[in-house]
This record gives C-alpha cells, structure tokens and sequence, in this order.
C-alpha cells in the first residue's frame, strides 16, 4: 500500500539559533513521524548538538545521499556533511553559518525537483547570516522563487495563524520605503496570492480584507492619499477579476473583524503591521508560509531567538503548527496532481 503520509524534508536551519534543539524535541515527541516520513536534512554534528541541549533521545538513520530516501522507514537524517566547525558556536551572526543554511535549503528544493521531498518545513534561519554567506536576496522567499523557477509570478510570505492568514504587499525593506513600494500591481500581487494561496488550501470563495496604510485609512485623503490613489483602484481591479475582496479599512481596526472569523485573508501593507497582530494573539502558533511556490514549504513565524538558543527552553507550537500545515499541503498538493 502506498504511503499515505507525505515525505518532507526538515532542514536544520541557521546552526546558532534554536532550530536544532527543536528539531530534535519533535523528533522525540513523534510528531515528525505522526505527519510525515521525515528527512531532517544538516550536519549530523549540529543534530546531536540539538539532541544534547534538548535533553531528549530518538533513533534516527543516518543517510548521505536523497537516493537513499526511503518512506516508512522511521525518521531519516540526510547529513550534509556540511557544517564549519566555527558553525557550532551559538548565538553569533556568522558568514559561515549563513551559507551553510542557505546552501541546505538549496539542496532540499532540488531533491524536491528531482522527487525525492513533496515540500519541506525549515528550522528558523538568520536572513543576516544568509546575506554575510553570499546569498544577496532580500529574504529566503525570494531564494526560493529563484530556484524554484517562480519569481515572475506573485509570490512571497504568507503567515498563519489558526484561520486567518495574512499576505503582504512589502516585505523585508526598510520603513522608509515602504510608501513607494505600495503600487497598484503590488497589491493586485499580494491579493492575488492570498487568493491563489486559500484556494489551494481548500477555501472555495476566500474572504479576503486590504489593511489600509495611513492613521484612519488615510481619512477621506487628508492623512494620505495610497488609499484613494492605490488600495481602492486595486480593490475594484481584484472585484472585477473575481476576486471577493473588501476595504481598505483602517489597519488598526481591520484585525478585529479578521480574528472575530468576518474574512480569511487580511492584505497587509508591511512587516510589522501584520506581524504584530499575529505574534500579539498567537506567538506559540504562529506560521510563515512560502507562498506562490511549486512545493509545500513553511517554517515557524518566530526567528533564530539567539538570547535562548542553547538553553533547551525554546517553545515548539509554532514550529509543530508550522510542520503540521506543511504535512497537509503537501498532500493536498498531491490530491491536486491526481485530478
Ligand atoms: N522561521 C524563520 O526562518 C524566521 C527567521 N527569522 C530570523 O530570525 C532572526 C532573529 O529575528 P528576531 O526578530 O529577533 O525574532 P525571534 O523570533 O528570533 O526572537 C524574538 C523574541 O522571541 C523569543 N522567541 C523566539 N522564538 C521562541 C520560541 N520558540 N520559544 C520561546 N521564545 C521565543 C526570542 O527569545 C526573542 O526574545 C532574524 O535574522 C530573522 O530574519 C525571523 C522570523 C522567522
Ligand atoms: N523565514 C521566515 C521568516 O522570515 C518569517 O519571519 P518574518 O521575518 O517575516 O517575521
């Protein structure tokens, strides 16, 4: 009988952060198991050092080549080999480090490509690190778009908590370019991705909100103007194409309606503007999903938290919440090729 769990990857992450110990605590609680065939992918060096701050034991197979991926046969470490031994250091923003996790993250989307993975579910990694390592992207999603033969289409971060997602017209830039970067094709990319995303998860008709970006949604032009000149012409532009889109509303309101269950998706304009609600009412649970991208791939919303990192106290919700959703998109994924 064909295995009905998918087979994920679960790469280590950024080796001077908490990504390790998870790992290692939800290998030996069963839930990398219970969800998927589990391949966690990174230095075995760097996994043992996860297993020893963890406190925790499992048993585990060692193999070195994706070749050797077989599913059912309990949890797989595919070692990389590829850890500096300066890497073991915690808690420091390394080069070394960055191009190691990076590098790993590229390897598991081309054992994706070649079959191996149905999608994969990351340890945090340290987006300063990845760039010290040569990998001049603005963050992983745009990485991931790159390799993954994407970047013309919307795509970028997506994060969950429970119900209610959220995408994002800018990213990882600073503040003071935001304003510049709100266009209409922008947000037209991020509507449309938050559509696209609810869609492929199973949402028949997604509900999906615009946060304005100025004090009161910018208060009839006289606080701002993106809203009359760019957030209501894509809101019409997305209702023509379909989509069931509502606001822009004033974003310090507009999470209210979203959590009391009135939409699915809220369109944020910025990082924190999304990520603070989100982290306010759910920080143990909380997801980033990579969306827009060929395979299921998600990692915890929560970061390399290097003034933890080594304790053995990091909470493992958000990165079970994370792994759980990837387990269901990836077989969701192969639901949709069947048909
Ligand atoms: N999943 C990923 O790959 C993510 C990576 N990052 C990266 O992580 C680095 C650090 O980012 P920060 O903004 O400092 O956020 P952070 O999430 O690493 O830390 C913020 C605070 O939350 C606490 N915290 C984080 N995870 C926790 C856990 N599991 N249990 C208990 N407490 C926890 C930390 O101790 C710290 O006080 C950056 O390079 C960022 O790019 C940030 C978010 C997600
Ligand atoms: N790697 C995921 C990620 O970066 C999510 O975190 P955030 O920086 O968007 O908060």
């Amino acid at each position: 009988m064909k295995e009905e769990r998918p087979i994920l990857g679960i790469p280590l992450g950024d080796a001077a952060g908490i990504g390790p110990e998870l790992v290692a605590k939800l290998a030996a609680k069963g839930v990398l198991s219970e969800h998927s065939c589990p391949v966690i992918i990174g230095d075995e060096r760097l996994l043992i050092k996860g297993i020893e701050i963890a406190g925790v034991s499992f048993e585990y197979k060692r193999i070195t080549h994706p070749e050797d991926i077989v599913s059912g046969e309990g949890i797989l470490l595919l070692d990389t080999e590829s850890l500096d031994t300066e890497g073991l250091r915690l808690s420091e923003v390394s080069a070394s480090n960055g191009k190691e996790e990076a590098d790993n993250l590229v390897r598991t989307m081309d054992w994706c490509k070649e079959g191996y993975l149905e999608g994969f579910c990351f340890a945090p990694l340290n987006k300063a690190a990845m760039k010290l390592g040569g990998y001049e992207y603005e963050s992983e999603h745009e990485l991931f778009a790159d390799k993954l033969g994407v970047a013309h289409l919307p795509h970028g971060e997506m994060n969950v908590l429970e119900d209610l997602w959220t995408s994002r017209v800018t990213s990882h830039i600073p503040l003071s370019e935001v304003s510049r970067n709100i266009t209409v094709e922008r947000v037209m990319d991020a509507i449309t991705l938050a559509n696209d995303t609810l869609r492929r998860g199973g949402f028949t008709n997604p509900r999906i909100v615009i946060a304005a970006i100025n004090p009161h949604g910018g208060d009839s032009g006289t606080c701002g103007r993106e809203e009359i000149d760019v957030l209501e012409p894509a809101v019409r532009l997305a209702a023509e194409n379909g989509i069931r889109v509502d606001g822009p509303f004033p974003s310090d309101t507009v999470f209210l309606k979203a959590f009391k269950g009135d939409y699915d998706a809220v369109v944020t304009m910025y990082h924190d503007q999304g990520q603070i609600a989100m982290k306010l009412k759910g920080f143990q649970k909380g997801i980033t999903v990579a969306a827009g991208q060929p395979y299921a791939i998600t990692t915890p919303a929560h970061g390399t938290a290097y003034d933890i990192a080594g304790k053995g106290i990091a909470d493992t919700g958000a990165f079970e919440a994370a792994f759980r959703l990837c387990a269901r998109m990836a077989l969701s994924d192969r639901e949709n090729k069947r048909k």
